[in-house]
């Protein structure tokens, strides 16, 4: 959860030893003496450990060192969409009454486990070298006729981010143009996708939630609109899980090629949304309306045998032998000509082309209001603060 990480590792610059305020102990006590010097020792390990401890014990951390320092919570609650402020004060006013002194000690005895299960680095090493950086999060190459389209966050199981629904729709524009026969979508690790950013909700402009909702909604129009109107063959490589919006257009593709590791999952229920990239159409379609009520309202997560029985995958392969055989298949499919395929594609979206955009405009409206909705803003509020997983 890279946004509450980020968060933290900003607040642990501002537990620089030169920066600690005052603890308030009173002079003279030995004991506190001691324990002012441990925490402090604490508060400069923290900055040493290695391994990033995870959101829930940098939340600890936060919370005693605030009660340490400061006391019970004094502050007002953060309102429910600043989810970071709104976060750290939950953690801190959990600690209610706790006296400072407690409070350090605990912080101390945290810091001590972590430090016997994590090494830190030494103090030469670069900050560089201890996160390497992600690099591209979406990488675009063309080879033997296929534009390929890979999704490249693996670290965050590929999850979407504002700039990359831009890129995509960029790089599936090129490739509509592009001399290649076929495109396909994939991701880099051991997911292909788990949707959207939940953090893309926390990129709040002057104009506020409403204004984040409405470019959200042209966002989604603009990016399924381009899946609807693709006129080449488009092909998706699952090479593992696939959660919300990366299931959901998979109805919009031509041939849906999954590992057996895949899993197909649309939470929406769950997080106070509610469909998008035309499944509210494609699914009962491609399904039937129970099955696809199954999935899309009460979340039921498929394997890709289910997918596959279901008519969402086109075919499933063994995870070993994945790449190797749907690559071949795709290099063979490739030498077939490429204005043929071009007019069967368009000859069959056709049919349908109408319809889709109705469908993909209702349904990014609706979304908007759901992105507005109490339900939606506690269902993001919850994972960002790890409360919940799917
Ligand atoms: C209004 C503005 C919107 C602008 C954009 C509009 C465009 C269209 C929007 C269309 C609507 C789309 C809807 C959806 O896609 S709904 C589905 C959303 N996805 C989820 O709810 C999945 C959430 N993730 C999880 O449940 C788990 O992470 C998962 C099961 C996928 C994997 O669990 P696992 O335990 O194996 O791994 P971690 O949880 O430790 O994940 C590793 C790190 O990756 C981060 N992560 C994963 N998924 C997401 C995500 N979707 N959003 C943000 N971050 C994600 C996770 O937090 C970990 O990060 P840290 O290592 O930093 O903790």
């Amino acid at each position: 959860m890279s946004l509450v990480y980020d968060s933290l590792a900003r607040w642990s610059v501002a537990w620089s030893p030169t920066q600690v305020p005052a603890l308030g102990l009173h002079a003279g006590s030995p004991t506190m003496r001691t324990s002012q010097k441990d925490f402090n020792d604490a508060v400069s390990q923290v900055k040493l450990l290695k391994e990033d401890p995870g959101n829930e014990v940098k939340l600890k951390l936060y919370a005693l060192y605030k009660q340490a320092t400061e006391g019970p919570c004094n502050v007002p609650k953060p309102g429910m969409l600043d989810f970071i402020n709104k976060t750290k004060w939950d953690a801190w006013n959990a600690l209610g009454s706790l006296s400072k002194e407690a409070a350090r000690q605990k912080y101390v005895d945290l810091v001590s486990s972590l430090s016997t299960s994590s090494k830190s680095p030494s103090p030469e090493t670069p900050a560089a070298d201890r996160k390497p950086p992600e690099g591209n999060s979406l990488v675009v190459t063309s080879e033997d006729g296929i534009t390929t389209i890979r999704l490249n966050r693996p670290t965050k199981k590929n999850a979407l981010t504002t700039q990359m629904y831009h890129d995509i729709i960029a790089a599936l524009q090129a490739a509509s143009k592009d001399e290649s026969t076929i495109t396909v979508l994939t991701g880099s690790g051991d997911y292909y996708c788990s949707g959207n950013d939940l953090t893309n909700f926390t990129h709040l402009s002057a104009g506020g939630l409403e204004e984040m909702a409405r470019s959200g909604e042209v966002l989604l129009r603009d990016f399924v609109d381009c899946l609807i109107d693709f006129p080449k063959p488009l092909v998706a490589v699952v090479n593992g899980p696939a959660v919300g919006i990366s299931v959901t257009i998979l109805g919009l593709f031509d041939v849906v090629y999954a590992t057996d590791r895949a899993t197909f999952h649309t939470p929406f229920s769950h997080l106070g949304q509610s469909p998008e990239g035309c499944s509210s159409y494609t699914f009962p379609k491609i399904m039937g309306s129970s099955k696809a009520a199954e999935m899309l309202l009460f979340g039921k997560k498929l394997t890709a045998q289910e997918a596959c029985a279901r008519g969402l995958v086109t075919e499933v392969f063994p995870d070993g032998t994945f790449q190797k055989e749907v690559w071949a298949r795709l290099k063979a499919y490739s030498k077939l000509p490429p204005n043929a395929l071009r007019i069967s594609k368009q000859i069959i979206r056709k049919q349908e082309k109408e319809k889709l955009h109705a469908v993909n405009a209702e349904e990014s409206s609706v979304l908007r209001e759901r992105w507005l909705s109490d339900e939606c803003m506690n269902a993001i509020a919850s994972f960002l603060s790890r409360k919940a997983k799917l």
